[in-house]
C-alpha cells in the first residue's frame, strides 16, 4: 500500500464518547471533536433510512473544517416498521420505547459521513436486533439505572441491555453508534489510517 506522506488531519463532528472510544479500538485518534448541533426531528413522513442518512449528512455540513481537515460524523437510530425510535426524551418515553422493542426485532441504523477536500462520502449499515420478552420487572430495572440517557431507542447494548438481546445481525459496533469496519475503509480511502499501520515498516 502506498501512504499518502500528507494525510488529512481528522476532526470527529460528535459528542459522544462512544465514537471516541470505537476510533480508538481501531487505533485511530481525531486531532479535534468537534460536536455537531442540528435539529433531530424527523420530517413527516421521513423514511428511517432517509431520515438516517440525512441526519449524518446534515452534521457533516455543520462543522467548519479546514482545508487539511477531514470530517467523520455519525447518526444512530432504531427503527420499528416505519417508526423512527431516536433518544427517548425523558423515562416515560424510554419505557415506551422499550415496550415496542419487547419480545421482537428491531432495526438498528447508523449513517457515516466522511466530508474531505469538497467531497462527502456516506455509508448506512443497517443490523437486525432481537429483544427478548421483557417483565415489569426488568423494565423499571433498567430504567431505574437511567442507560436509556442519550441512546438511540432508549437501550445500550454495550451496557446491562446486553441480558435483553440474545441475538443480532450486522455490526455490534454500528449498533453502538460507529460501524468500525466501513468507517476504516472509509478513513483508509482518504490516507487516515491506524496508529499500528502508521508505525509498521514497508
Ligand atoms: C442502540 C444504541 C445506541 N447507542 C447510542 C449511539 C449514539 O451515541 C446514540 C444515538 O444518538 P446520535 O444522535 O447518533 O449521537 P449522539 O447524540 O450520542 O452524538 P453526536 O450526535 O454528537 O455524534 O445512541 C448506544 O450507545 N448503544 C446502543 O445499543
Amino acid at each position: 500500500m502506498t501512504l499518502d506522506p500528507f494525510p488529512p488531519s481528522l476532526v470527529l463532528g460528535s459528542a459522544s464518547p462512544r465514537r471516541l472510544d470505537l476510533l480508538a479500538q481501531i487505533g485511530i485518534v481525531p486531532a479535534a471533536s468537534r460536536p455537531a448541533h442540528i435539529d433531530e426531528t424527523p420530517r413527516k413522513g421521513e423514511l428511517p433510512r432517509d431520515y438516517i442518512r440525512r441526519m449524518a449528512l446534515e452534521k457533516a455540513e455543520a462543522v467548519a473544517i479546514g482545508a487539511h481537515e477531514a470530517l467523520l460524523t455519525a447518526d444512530t437510530t432504531v427503527s420499528v416498521g416505519r417508526r423512527i425510535l431516536g433518544k427517548p426524551e425523558d423515562r416515560d418515553e424510554a419505557a415506551r420505547f422499550m415496550r415496542l422493542m419487547s419480545g421482537r426485532r428491531h432495526v438498528v441504523l447508523t449513517a457515516v459521513a466522511l466530508r474531505h477536500g469538497g467531497r462527502t462520502r456516506c455509508r448506512l449499515v443497517q443490523t437486525t436486533v432481537r429483544m427478548r420478552s421483557l417483565s415489569q420487572a426488568d423494565l423499571y430495572r433498567y430504567l431505574d439505572a437511567g442507560d436509556w440517557r442519550g441512546k438511540a431507542g432508549g437501550y445500550a447494548i454495550q451496557g446491562a441491555a446486553a441480558a435483553f438481546i440474545p441475538w443480532i445481525q450486522g455490526s455490534f459496533s454500528a449498533v453502538v453508534g460507529l460501524p468500525l469496519a466501513e468507517t476504516a475503509a472509509m478513513l483508509a480511502a482518504i490516507g487516515v489510517l491506524p496508529d499500528h499501520v502508521k508505525g509498521s515498516p514497508c
